[in-house]
């Protein structure tokens, strides 16, 4: 068994998964590493290792683009928060982050009509530069989600699984075929002085799959139960896995959800690092992902477990607890509001009011 106070963070083998006689230890290792951990390596998946390749290749090329060009794609035209953020315009827990970033969604068409709740607008298309400006880069891009979707409904029903349920168990949250899921490229530049890339945080989404796209940065630490930070360092043709606020209410604390920050590289990195984080974040809007979704569902033993794990006494990150009051739609729009106020101030006058009486905040809340 894996410790809840981790030091390291443990390597999971998918092939193992797709065979049958291996499966029973796949889910094994999942189900310990889910309640104890909440982060993994997966390794020898079925993503195509030349996409992840030509995509790394072409990421410092999409930062490199004219900052006025950068600037023309930005998050503020858009409802649905995709698009471009320059360096500082995003907050976690009360400060600014130091990353540039692009927001990109699996192709989506927005189902948003005047009357519906204000949540409905928050999936639509994103907002890529044009084939001239970065040739071939939409299509490797969008193949790259297409892979990672895969990935992630495949994965989920083996958390359903582990969770000792039948395996479309937790599909249901995920049942219609529109729906978009979030993806991010971020770049962390170097920076004189030690700030925060990321503040600590906890993701929303039930899966967050992450490309670790500069092989050799440190930079992204998962806080284990006793409140310490470790490395998680890049690792070779793998993804690094960790569990979000919904998954957690859901299977009522049985998965954790593990708080993680990003250290913006030090002076002597002397190269920026790049990453591409996909959440798996696209669950009905109206979908309730609180406790009572799988009341008299989860299994006594695998309850116990979580009870023996314990709780965490100390954390950094308190963001997504609306998921204990809120329909999911509603919550990833508070959450995108909150990390990102200018866009909430033009395209949700209303709920910009409700979450900043006091007008455009100096500092975040922590999101
Ligand atoms: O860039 C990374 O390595 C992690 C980013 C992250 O945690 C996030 O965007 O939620
Ligand atoms: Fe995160």
């Amino acid at each position: 068994m894996t410790s809840a106070n981790f030091e390291s963070i443990p390597t999971l083998d998918y092939s193992l998964a797709l065979d049958k006689e291996t499966k029973p230890k796949f889910i094994a290792q999942l189900r310990d590493v889910m309640i104890n951990v909440g982060f993994l390596y997966l390794e020898n998946t079925p993503v195509d290792k030349d996409i992840v390749s030509d995509l790394k290749l072409q990421i410092p090329k999409l930062f490199a683009l004219p900052q006025d060009l950068k600037d023309s794609l930005r998050m503020a035209n858009s409802p649905h928060f995709l698009g471009y953020s320059r360096l500082g315009a995003e907050l976690t827990k009360g400060a600014v982050d130091y990353r540039e970033q692009f927001d990109f969604g699996t192709p989506c068409v927005s189902c948003f009509k005047p009357g519906d709740p204000d949540y409905w607008n928050i999936y639509g298309p994103s907002q890529y530069p044009s084939e001239d400006q970065l040739p071939g880069f939409k299509r490797l891009h969008e193949t790259y989600l297409t892979q990672l979707h895969s990935l992630s409904s495949n994965f989920l029903q083996l958390v359903s699984e582990a969770l000792g349920l039948p395996s479309d168990t937790l599909d249901r949250f995920y049942t219609s075929s529109g729906r978009m899921h979030l993806t991010k490229i971020v770049k962390y530049p170097v920076q004189q002085f030690s700030q925060q890339g990321v503040g600590a945080h906890y993701d929303g989404s039930m899966i967050t799959f992450l490309l670790q796209a500069s092989e050799d940065h440190n930079g992204l630490q998962a806080q284990n139960l006793r409140g310490d930070w470790i490395n998680v360092p890049p690792k070779p043709n793998t993804f690094v896995i960790n569990f979000g606020r919904s998954l957690e209410f859901v299977t009522q604390g049985v998965v954790r959800a593990t708080s993680h920050r990003v250290l913006a590289p030090p002076p002597e990195a002397k190269t920026p690092r790049y990453s591409v984080p996909f959440f798996y974040s696209g669950m009905d809007l109206e979908a309730r992902v609180d406790g009572a979704a799988l009341e008299n569902l989860l299994p006594p033993e695998i309850l116990k477990l979580r009870d023996e794990r314990g709780t965490l006494p100390t954390t950094e990150s308190i963001n997504y607890s609306e998921y204990a009051s809120d329909v999911a739609g509603k919550v990833y729009l508070i959450g995108r509001a909150k990390s990102h106020p200018d866009v909430a101030e033009r395209h949700y006058p209303d709920l910009f009011k409700e979450l900043f009486p006091n007008g455009m905040p100096l500092h975040g809340i922590a999101y």
